[in-house]
């Protein structure tokens, strides 16, 4: 079993908390006598070095900051003086009369260097680049007032944004807003990931985000984690190290992994094809399609590496039944749902009766959410499954969790758990949940994938790496690693797509083209970057 504590080189790159964790690992960073001034130096120097880097003084001149009565405050305060001291010209919003000593201490500091504070925002919108350091981890309440008025004008400008923690007015857990929030270019956010930062529903307001780390020690981490599996950013590096790689110089194809796609209908006959594609550029031995008969003379003109077999179908073109004497310890594993339409449901409940590995996506989930008890079905089955839901089949198959839990990542892992499941809800930042509580999040993606076919891709990716990591051994985590290798990969081959024909230019059948050069790309990168012992 992968446990992120031991296997990751720099776990606390990656690792999400909560404001309340955040609170505890900062409170015994104090109690050991680390200074809250020293702390609040330190990262705010960070802050200030990554602006003179990123937003450079001959083309940023003008600097603008929103200035809240807490640390966040405090930490805008002494990025400003920094600012200062390096030629930019400050500008202070300082909308508070009761602010924290330390907070004030920086403001007075400030004063006396003869930076400008200002109590109307609007002067604001004339800067270069604004620094929001509103509020933070402290948020409590939803914003009013002067500060909630101040705030929605600036977001109506096209000034660069830069959020120091969170965007002012998100709540840190959930990503909702409370009231109004800044509506930020980037985020820096400071130390340990924050949960509200990767839900999808705060992407509008956080903009790029970056980890500004300050060296959280794992000694004051551990205790706030409660020995509980704290949620982890996916990166390359525990993507890779999940990949069915290096291959046996000895592999031969039915030692490579057999898996099996039930998939398409005369309706939506590319669904088969492109997780079909995805399944080829996982490197899987074998691959099986089963799809209507109707479709299958096509499907091997366009897929000759794959073995098709036509299945008996409904007068709507949905596959009606599976061959007879169907055989299913042929196959590793078995994904079922691209394109099936319901009308193929009586082939979805014998899939979950089969006693294989099985990844159930789109019609698959649908015909699943008719069913009186999805979860106690998919609780009884007796080999690992993992569910590939977008947030409208998540919650048709789990609606309590959906409307009960505070996020919608949340909600996964609820239902991960109750079913027995890993489960991968789909989304700008994917999230991956397993049945014994580990949360992974996938932020490093692109709005390019968002075309119809590129789950149907990521639904044969996941099988073809599954069927490999088969040949190891099917155990609990199996599903769970290639969830991970093939959420990273698709989204990296998302990313590369977009960067060289933009957002616009990623069909999903150029996204199954382009999944191994990609891979390619991104280990020559890793192996160019890993440490040299
Ligand atoms: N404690 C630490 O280890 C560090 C904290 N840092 C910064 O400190 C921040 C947390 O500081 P704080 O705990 O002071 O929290 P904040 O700076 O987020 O603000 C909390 C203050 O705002 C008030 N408040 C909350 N909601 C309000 C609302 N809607 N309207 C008006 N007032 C409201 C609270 O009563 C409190 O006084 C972090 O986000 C980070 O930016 C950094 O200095 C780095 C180190
Ligand atoms: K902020």
């Amino acid at each position: 079993m992968h446990s992120p504590l031991r296997d990751q080189p720099d776990f606390a790159s990656s690792v999400i908390v909560t404001a309340q964790q955040m609170q505890a690992v900062e409170a015994t960073i104090f109690a050991e006598g680390m200074p809250v001034a020293a702390l609040m130096e330190k990262v705010a120097g960070k802050v200030a070095r990554w602006i003179m880097q990123h937003f450079p003084r001959d083309r940023f001149p003008l600097v603008g900051c929103i200035v809240g009565p807490g640390h966040n405050g405090g930490d805008a305060l002494v990025v400003a003086r920094e600012l200062h001291h390096r030629g930019y010209q400050m500008l202070i919003w300082y909308p508070f009369a009761q602010v924290k000593e330390l907070t004030a201490q920086h403001k007075a500091y400030l004063e006396y260097l003869g930076v400008r504070f200002t109590q109307a925002s609007e002067e604001l919108n004339f800067c270069d680049l604004l620094i929001d350091g509103g509020f933070g981890l402290g948020l409590t309440r939803p914003l009013t007032g002067e500060l909630a008025t101040g705030i929605r004008t600036l977001n109506t400008g096209t000034v660069p944004v830069v959020s120091i923690d969170l965007p002012s007015g998100l709540e840190s857990n959930t990503g909702e807003v409370l009231g109004v929030a800044v509506q930020a270019t980037h985020t820096l956010c400071l130390g340990l990931w924050k949960l509200g930062l990767l839900q999808d529903r705060a992407q509008p307001w956080v903009g790029q985000c970056h980890l500004i780390p300050f060296d959280v020690p794992l000694t004051a981490l551990q205790p706030a984690l409660q020995d509980q599996p704290p949620p982890c950013c996916l990166t390359a590096a525990a993507a890779i190290a999940r990949l069915p790689l290096p291959r046996s110089p000895i592999a031969h194809k039915y030692t490579a992994g057999h898996a099996l796609l039930i998939a398409g209908s005369r309706q939506y006959a590319g669904a088969a094809l492109l997780a079909a594609q995805g399944a080829l550029a996982s490197g899987v031995g074998m691959l099986t399609l089963v799809v209507p008969e109707s479709l299958r003379l096509m499907v091997v003109s366009q897929l000759p590496e794959a073995l098709v077999i036509g299945a008996t179908e409904t007068a709507q073109g949905a596959i009606a039944a599976l061959p007879d004497d169907w055989e299913w310890d042929r196959y590793d594993v078995v994904a079922c749902g691209p394109g099936l339409t319901i009308d193929a449901a009586s082939v979805v409940k014998a899939v979950l009766q089969s006693d294989r590995p099985l990844v159930l996506d789109a019609d698959g989930l649908n015909s699943l959410a008719q069913e009186d008890d999805p979860k106690g079905r998919l609780a009884a089955r007796t080999a690992p499954t993992l569910l590939t839901p977008h947030v409208g089949e998540f919650r048709r198959l789990f609606p309590q969790p959906w409307q009960a839990a505070a996020s919608p990542s949340l909600a996964a892992s609820q239902a991960a758990i109750a079913a027995h499941s890993t489960l991968i809800l789909k989304g700008a930042i994917s999230a991956i949940a397993h049945a014994d509580g580990q949360l992974w999040f996938n932020p490093d993606s692109s709005a390019a994938l968002a075309r119809g076919g590129s789950g149907d891709v990521l639904t044969g990716l996941v099988t073809g790496l599954a069927a490999q990591l088969a040949q190891t051994a099917v155990t609990d985590t199996m599903l769970l690693d290639a969830a991970i290798a093939a959420v990273w990969w698709h989204a990296q081959t998302g990313r590369a797509i977009a960067a060289q024909q933009t957002e616009l230019g990623c069909p999903a059948s150029e996204l199954a083209k382009q999944l191994p050069r990609v891979l390619a790309e991104q280990l020559q990168t890793a192996n160019a970057t890993a440490p040299v012992w």
